[in-house]
């Protein structure tokens, strides 16, 4: 079964804006997004993950023009005392339907392992919310081997999900020496590991739906050169600019042309 859209783009602002900043680029994306073609014909689903603060603007102005909202990270637990963190309960409250889990950043600067981002996998799909879970070899290999180690990320990271909550992943392939980068990885190595996971994905039963996206340095211009070989990208940096992220748009519709 082909899954709609098509292709999945999505934005991490990280930590690059101040609030004001990102308030006029949300506003640049809703307008964007609002009358895009890609949107409009299911060429392409867009999602945006801003800096918690952001997030109650990021649904209200973007959510009307279609345009998905998530959070970058959430806590394991629902409620408590948990000084610092954010529940999917809340997020899911405010109008997120994403949470991004186990991104190379959280993982090199602030402690995440395998076994927090199990917790924040099953955390995120109790509450409803479709887990953006990144995946990525640390050191540059061959893609044999960095499919082995995304396969062995996936399967740890779904071993703490409830029975019967399983759900849609969006599986981000960001292969760590490839983010801030000036150039992504090569489309044959992104192929040639994507195409492996995506297979592994699809043939656990309960994540029917779910799909490999690439991530790192990613830009206009390189998603034809992968085509069907991903679910979509994403964007870091190269997104700042909303015209880039236009092109992009565009590109999945000349995409969508081309059967699957
Ligand atoms: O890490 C990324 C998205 O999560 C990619 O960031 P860059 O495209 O800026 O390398």
């Amino acid at each position: 079964m082909t899954y709609r859209p098509r292709f999945t783009i999505g934005v991490s602002l990280k930590m690059y804006f101040g609030h004001a900043e990102a308030l006029r680029w949300f506003d640049r994306v809703a307008e964007l997004a609002a009358g895009h073609p890609a949107l409009l014909s299911g060429a392409a689903e867009l999602f945006v993950i801003p800096s918690f603060p952001a997030l109650p603007a990021a649904v209200e102005r973007l959510t009307p023009a279609g345009v998905l909202v998530g959070a970058q990270d959430l806590f394991w637990e629902d409620r408590g005392a948990f000084t610092g963190e954010v529940s999917g309960a809340e997020l899911a409250e405010l109008g997120c339907t994403l949470a991004e889990i186990g991104h190379a950043e959280r993982r090199r600067l602030f402690g995440e392992t395998d076994e927090t981002v199990a917790r924040k996998i099953a955390a995120a799909l109790r509450n409803g919310l479709t887990p953006v879970l990144c995946v990525g070899e640390a050191d540059r290999t061959d893609p044999e081997r960095a499919a082995a180690d995304c396969i062995a990320e996936f399967d740890s990271a779904i071993s703490a999900v409830e029975p019967g909550a399983a759900g849609r992943i969006l599986v981000a392939y960001e292969p760590h020496w490839a983010i801030g980068a000036a150039e992504p990885a090569s489309p044959a190595h992104i192929a040639g590991v994507t195409e492996r996971l995506a297979a592994h994905v699809a043939a656990v039963p309960g994540y029917e739906g779910s799909r490999v996206i690439y991530g790192g340095s990613a830009k206009p211009g390189l998603l034809p050169k992968l085509g069907s070989a991903v679910g979509g990208l994403f964007l870091g940096r190269f997104a700042h600019d909303p015209a880039a992220l236009a092109a992009i748009l565009d590109e999945t519709v000349q995409l969508a042309e081309v059967p699957a």
